[in-house]
């Protein structure tokens, strides 16, 4: 059976995603669970076929790491999920007070900056995972507090505190993104579809973004995201990351102002795409 990589370890909203995935797409894989975002993107084409990965959240943003990871490698994007995130706070002790130590994955504490303020005088430990931080709650130390997804509640361990729903805003949400080491060649979809590339230019010349714009402006191509960042190679030095309508591998108008930018400057395209609606979108 194909193999798909997953920010792991099992527990994590890149799982659930997954999950999700497979069963809109009616396929069936087995899970490869990896430690770090790095470790599964490099699994994809050596041990996995496809790899799902988390690119951009609600109230903070895009997952920087993987717009490097997307520039280094050859992996194109193929499809798009989006889930609803909800955390809890859960504790090994009956009053907020006694809490001296919350274990919070780096991207959830960015989603729950109101409900920490509080503990700000005590220990928030950054980890790798949002099972992480619940692994380390449930071994029941007094004084540990966790931030976890709202669906390992229904894990049933016995807390001392549970508060449901710390969350900044309930219209927060995450997008994946699953990642192959071809484009999708898919020949319907009956989607909207979009295109991402990056831009470089070593030059720094003035104009670039106004004539990059220009290009899919006179192609009448709706940008739908514009991001910039850094090369790495000195300060002032940016990659630009744009996202398109449009498919890449279908439509002429897309290909054309692609060829135009590709004559000036240094374009990698990192994939068309589109939506896959989950089982419960479609009833
Ligand atoms: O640790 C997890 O549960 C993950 O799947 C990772 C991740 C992320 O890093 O963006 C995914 C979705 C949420 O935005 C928070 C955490």
């Amino acid at each position: 059976m194909d193999r798909i990589a997953v920010l792991g370890p099992k527990g994590t909203f890149t799982e659930l995603a997954t999950q999700k995935y497979l069963e809109s797409q009616n396929i069936e894989m087995e899970l490869a669970y990896y430690p770090s975002m790095r470790k599964t993107f490099d699994a994809v084409g050596t041990s996995c076929k496809y790899g799902v990965i988390p690119i951009e959240n609600t109230l903070d943003g895009f997952v920087q790491i993987i717009l490097d990871l997307l520039t280094h490698t050859n992996l194109k994007i193929i499809h798009e999920i989006v889930l609803p995130i909800r955390f809890a706070f859960v504790g090994n002790s009956a009053c907020l007070d006694d809490i001296k130590k919350v274990y919070a994955q780096f991207k959830s504490e960015n989603q729950c900056l109101d409900f920490l303020e509080q503990f700000r005088d005590r220990d928030i430990i950054t980890t790798a995972s949002n099972s992480q931080s619940y692994e380390e709650v449930i071994k029941g130390e007094d004084g540990v507090g966790a931030i976890i997804p709202i669906h390992m509640l229904s894990n049933r361990h016995d807390f001392k505190t549970v508060i449901e729903d710390i969350t900044d805003s309930m219209d927060n949400e995450t997008r994946f993104i699953i990642v192959s080491q071809h484009l999708n060649e898919e020949v319907v979809a009956n989607r909207p579809w979009k295109t991402f590339f990056v831009v470089s230019d070593d030059l720094d010349r003035p104009g670039l973004l106004c004539d990059i714009l220009n290009t899919f402006s006179k192609e009448k191509i709706n940008l739908k995201s514009i991001i910039s960042r850094p090369t790495k190679t000195g300060l002032g030095n940016y990659n630009f990351f744009i996202d398109i309508d449009g498919c890449y591998q279908k439509d002429e108008q897309v290909r054309v102002a692609i060829a135009h930018v590709y004559d000036k400057y240094n374009i990698k395209i990192l994939g068309s795409y589109y939506r896959v609606m989950l089982k419960e979108d479609k009833k």
